[in-house]
């Protein structure tokens, strides 16, 4: 059966056509840097030998267009790995913000497209986007079965004194005002990965997910027991555009200074982390900048990886221990600087890193710790595609 699985990120749109229940990726296509001139599609086929991958740089101005490629390359009658929409039985979305109604994959029906609509304001750089990826694929594969995976769904293990606020009970249980979490996919499948590679599943681990957006989660048995992220991806550590944590009353300064609420949630959503910190927001970009000597990109460097110290702390007092760190994502799995400065200060867990072998990249599951140190350092490529497609076919097969 043939899954088409959609992860659109803020940045990002990322696909993968599965041969399912074989866990066999077909194809897997990437599309970065959407918005901008230098808009960048690689689209890999793999089921010729060698591989088949065709890229192109060109500008491509929101993820519908980028929606619009894929289904040109998927359905291509040369290199096309479809013959007709009926081929694709399913499709799987991620969807960021599930609020706190959906802990499993779940059929997307008008009444799920409605919440998802619902929670827009809370996730304005993802719902909107995942919403329109639905109604494309609802169009363009209108036999197939439309299922979505919630970044939220992981994180409905966490205890209540983890996920409320210390505000009033009626924002809770009246606006559902709490901390729901994100990249719950991701820090599934990570976390998974790294309890079978160290053959122990009630693991205490830190999953650091690091790409355009930003989230470090504590596990335990498998479970989400904290996250950074909360009422919506904001908040926690310092991300492309986002500013993570801040100060609330600085909201309050900044409207009583003139600026609308929308002014500010604007500033704070695409204007704010890297970005506001260096004037970019890809951390390929922010390097090159570090190289040429910009003074800016070396105290954002050091504010982002600082933060994730402060995290790292605070989440091994969270597990009481901690068996691994787990590096992914776009910057977390690529980015080997910034491993080693993020590590470089947590003598006091017996946290050590190896400069060589972090710098070795494999592309599967490695070990970058030196064999003294007290706490396994793993980089783990994420595969949230994977992870939806298997929760997606689970999910049929139980219909
Ligand atoms: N080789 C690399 N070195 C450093 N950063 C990288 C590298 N490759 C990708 N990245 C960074 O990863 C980020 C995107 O990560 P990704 O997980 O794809 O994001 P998202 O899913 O949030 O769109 C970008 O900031 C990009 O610069
Ligand atoms: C939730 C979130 O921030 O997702 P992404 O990192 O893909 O933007
Ligand atoms: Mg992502």
């Amino acid at each position: 059966m043939y899954i088409l699985v959609i992860n659109a990120g803020s940045s990002s749109l990322k696909y993968q056509l599965f041969d399912m229940p074989l866990d066999k990726p077909l194809c897997t296509g990437l599309i970065e840097r959407i918005g901008t001139n230098e808009a960048f599609i690689r689209h890999k086929i793999l089921t010729v030998d060698p591989t088949q991958t065709i890229e192109r740089q060109e500008a491509i101005a929101d993820h519908s267009a980028g929606l619009q490629q894929m289904v040109e390359l998927l359905s291509d009658a040369e290199i096309g790995l479809i013959h007709s929409a009926d081929d694709i039985k399913a499709v799987g979305h991620r969807v960021v913000h599930g609020g706190e109604r959906f802990a499993n994959a779940t059929l997307i029906t008008p009444a799920v497209k409605e919440t998802i609509k619902d929670l827009f304001p809370l996730a304005p750089l993802h719902n909107p986007i995942n919403y329109q990826c639905i109604e494309i694929a609802e169009k363009t594969f209108p036999n197939a079965r439309q299922i979505a995976v919630f970044d939220t769904a992981f994180h409905q293990t966490m205890p209540e004194y983890a996920f409320r606020y210390a505000i009033p009970e009626s924002l809770y249980t009246d606006e559902g005002i709490r901390v729901y979490g994100f990249h719950g996919t991701s820090h599934k499948y990570v976390s998974e990965k790294a309890a079978a590679w160290l053959g122990k599943p009630d693991a205490k681990l830190i999953s650091i997910h690091l790409g355009n957006g930003c989230s470090i989660t504590a596990v335990q048995n498998g479970k989400s027991l904290d996250t950074s992220m909360g009422f919506s991806p904001l908040a926690g550590l310092v991300m492309g555009t986002r500013s993570g944590d801040i100060d609330p009353s600085v909201i309050f300064h900044l409207i009583a200074k003139g600026y609308s609420a929308d002014a500010v949630n604007n500033l704070l959503n695409k204007q704010s982390g890297m970005q506001g910190l260096t004037g970019l927001n890809d951390m390929r970009d922010i390097r090159k900048a570090l190289e040429a000597g910009n003074q800016a990109a070396a105290l954002a460097l050091d504010i982002y990886a600082y933060r994730i110290q402060k995290y790292i702390g605070s989440y091994a007092a969270v597990l009481n221990g901690l068996d691994a760190l787990i590096f992914t994502a776009g910057v977390g799995e690529n980015d080997s600087a910034m491993r080693e400065q993020i590590c470089a200060n947590l003598d006091f867990l017996a946290v050590y890193l190896d400069s060589d072998k972090n710098r070795v990249a494999t592309g599967d599951v490695r070990e970058v710790n030196r064999s003294d140190s007290a706490v396994k350092i793993l980089v783990i490529p994420t595969n949230e595609e994977l992870e939806i497609a298997q929760q997606s076919f689970d999910l049929l097969e139980t219909a």
